[in-house]
């Protein structure tokens, strides 16, 4: 390409960007003029309702819908997702708790879901980040629930026990995990690996044919694995690119997980009920009488009418020995009138019925 071709088209890069730039500003406007709007509509008392994942669900799947490449839907959404992060932020910024610290895939999730422009709050513990949101002392929280190659998180299905809480949202996350080292690591002579029980867990096979006889030991977090790694010559942790990069550590292996199709869904948490989109799951905690039959009569209504179970998940339920409850994802809105009915029928049989919440499907 010659000098001068190349020249004609950053000149028309340019050009583009300041339309870009326009245009974004206009959108940042007019997402000021919707936050004035939800002001003046208040009911006396009444709390504006500045984020709405009804309608940033909607925005990100027409964006997917209409676009037309070169760039793919994902990327697209990502840029839009970060667009209207900004956005909201003007109108009001969100305060996310997480699970930290920095660097967790807990973290990374949290991005996804809501875009940069929040402020974001890690917590040491699960538990932590319900009793964050609890309080009030942020708007949401965001918790991992379930690994595809592991399983549930037990901490998190308990906390819902605990605490009354809505989940507003999901989001699902590819999880790659690497075996990294620090500068001063030998790496011919490391004989312990660091990293969250979960992470050795989705590595053990990996682990078990590269390194059977270095010692492994679980730490609170993959971001406190690589934490340590740091100042310690003969050791290595598990952990993923944010922890890698935040703490300076190279990867001495990528990719090591199991599973190549590994990932984790994570839940927002908060207190506001979300409105229906037409592509929305819902999720419920159900215990029912310790009797013959009891699982069967809570399937029954789901499959009569035809409503897709996404999961389901047996807990101790902490108030008897032997007593369980039930957690359910099914497809719809608790709103539908079918669901609605579902969930009248599960309540005749059941002991206690809460609907945790309806939410978009994640869509990133
Ligand atoms: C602009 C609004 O407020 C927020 C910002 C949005 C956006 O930037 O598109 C979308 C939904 C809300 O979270 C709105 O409610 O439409």
């Amino acid at each position: 390409m010659s000098e001068q071709e190349l020249k004609a088209l950053r000149l028309r890069i340019d050009a583009l960007d300041e339309k870009v730039l326009e245009l974004i500003s206009e959108r940042a406007r007019c997402a000021q003029e919707v936050a004035r709007v939800k002001m003046a509509s208040l009911a006396e008392g009444e709390v504006p309702v500045f984020y709405r994942p009804e309608r940033e669900a909607q925005v990100l799947k027409r964006v997917m819908e209409r676009n037309k490449g070169p760039l793919g839907n994902e990327e697209m959404a990502r840029l839009f997702r970060e667009i209207m992060s900004s956005c909201l932020a003007l109108e009001q910024p969100l305060k996310v708790a997480y699970l930290g610290p920095e660097g967790t895939f807990t973290q990374a999730a949290a991005m996804k879901h809501f875009g940069h422009a929040v402020i974001s709050k890690p917590m040491a513990a699960i538990d932590e980040v319900f009793r964050e949101v609890a309080a009030g002392a942020v708007n949401f929280g965001v918790v991992p629930v379930e690994n595809s190659t592991e399983g549930a998180v037990n901490h998190t299905l308990d906390s819902f026990l605990e605490h009354d809480m809505v989940i507003c949202g999901e989001v699902e996350l590819r999880i790659h995990h690497h075996l990294l080292v620090g500068e001063n690591t030998k790496t011919d002579s490391i004989s312990r690996i660091y990293s969250h029980a979960q992470s050795l867990a989705q590595c053990r096979k990996w682990l078990d044919a590269h390194y059977p006889n270095v010692e492994r030991v679980a730490v609170s977090s993959n971001a406190e694995a690589a934490k340590r790694v740091k100042g310690e010559w003969n050791s290595a942790a598990i952990a993923g690119d944010m922890a890698a990069g935040l703490y300076g550590l190279t990867r001495l292996a990528e990719k090591i997980e199991d599973r190549p199709d590994n990932s984790t869904r994570f839940l927002m948490i908060g207190s506001q009920e979300v409105p229906p989109t037409g592509d929305d799951k819902t999720s419920i905690i159900v215990s029912m009488s310790n009797k013959p039959g009891a699982l069967h009569e809570l399937l029954v209504p789901f499959h009569d009418n035809g409503i897709d179970l996404t999961r389901i998940e047996t807990r101790p339920s902490r108030s008897g020995k032997w007593t369980y409850v039930f957690f359910i994802d099914f497809v719809g809105h608790h709103r539908d009138p079918l669901v609605k009915g579902v969930l009248e029928k599960i309540s005749q049989e059941a002991v206690a019925l809460k609907v945790l919440g309806s939410y978009p499907k994640a869509v990133l």
